[in-house]
């Protein structure tokens, strides 16, 4: 077992004290080894859920927690939606900015430069966040998520602004390093598709605060010949029916 979020509620409070209950009473978990996704309509709270995880935001009701173990701000490696690379650091300074901070993490600069190379950045080490296109700069925020060494990554829409094929790229990527480092992956995307190849799981938030979870039956290791297959097709075309019959 791995995380567990246990009846955990959360409101939002805007100025005008006006009060949005984004969460309530979920209940959902990620067992070790995991690649689970969230999906749902735009405003469903998936962001919302990463962030109670990290403990950026903390919960109004409920329990969360990893191996038993309430969560605290440091256990999980967060990519965000936005890529927040530090512009004046370079790109190998940005990726092993953990271990400044944690006298628990060494990474060497070769270790980086490692990682760099398994991503296809090594030439871009001494660069700058702004030399580099979207598709480099997810990559290299993936990496700092990778390089806090921790076990859970959480990954919010890590591939949404890519064009197809590089977003093809990165999946098989991902895939390989999540196999051969053993994480758990919690993943958002509002590509059904997406979420269909890469997943063990899926969870679906609905509108109405109700989650529904969706075993993903496709034979490991996934190849991309899988995205043409009629079984992922026909799961793709379920999720696109309960999401689209959903009203607010
Ligand atoms: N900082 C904030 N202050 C107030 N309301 C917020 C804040 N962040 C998010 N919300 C509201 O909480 C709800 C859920 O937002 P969240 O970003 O978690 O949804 P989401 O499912 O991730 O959406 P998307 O798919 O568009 O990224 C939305 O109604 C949003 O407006």
């Amino acid at each position: 077992m791995a995380l567990v979020l246990k009846n955990v509620s959360y409101t939002f409070t805007n100025k005008g004290n006006q009060s949005n209950k984004v969460i309530s009473e979920l209940s959902m978990q990620v067992n070790r080894g995991e690649f689970v996704s969230l999906i749902g309509k735009s405003g469903t709270g998936k962001s919302t859920i990463l962030k109670l995880v990290t403990g950026l935001l903390t919960q109004d009701e409920g329990e969360i927690s990893i191996d038993g173990k309430p969560i605290s701000l440091g256990d999980v490696g967060y990519m965000p939606q936005r890529d927040l690379l530090l512009p004046w650091r370079s790109i190998l300074d940005n990726i092993i900015i953990s271990a400044e901070f944690r006298k628990d993490l060494q990474i060497t600069r070769e270790e980086a430069r490692h990682w760099l190379n398994r991503v296809g950045l090594i030439e871009y080490e001494n660069a700058l966040p702004k030399q580099l296109s979207g598709g480099m700069r997810q990559r290299a925020a993936f990496l700092r998520a990778l390089l806090t060494g921790k076990d859970l990554l959480l990954l919010d829409e890590p591939f949404g602004a890519l064009d197809a094929l590089t977003k093809r790229e990165m999946q098989a990527w991902l895939l390989s390093i999540w196999q051969e480092l053993n994480k758990t992956v919690l993943f958002i995307t509002h590509d059904l598709e997406e979420a269909c190849f890469l997943s063990d799981r899926i969870i679906l938030l609905h509108p109405n605060k109700k989650v529904e979870k969706i075993n993903v039956d496709l034979p490991r290791p996934r190849f991309p010949e899988l995205l043409h297959s009629t079984e992922l097709a026909g799961l793709r075309h379920e999720l696109e029916k309960k999401i689209a019959n959903e009203t607010d």
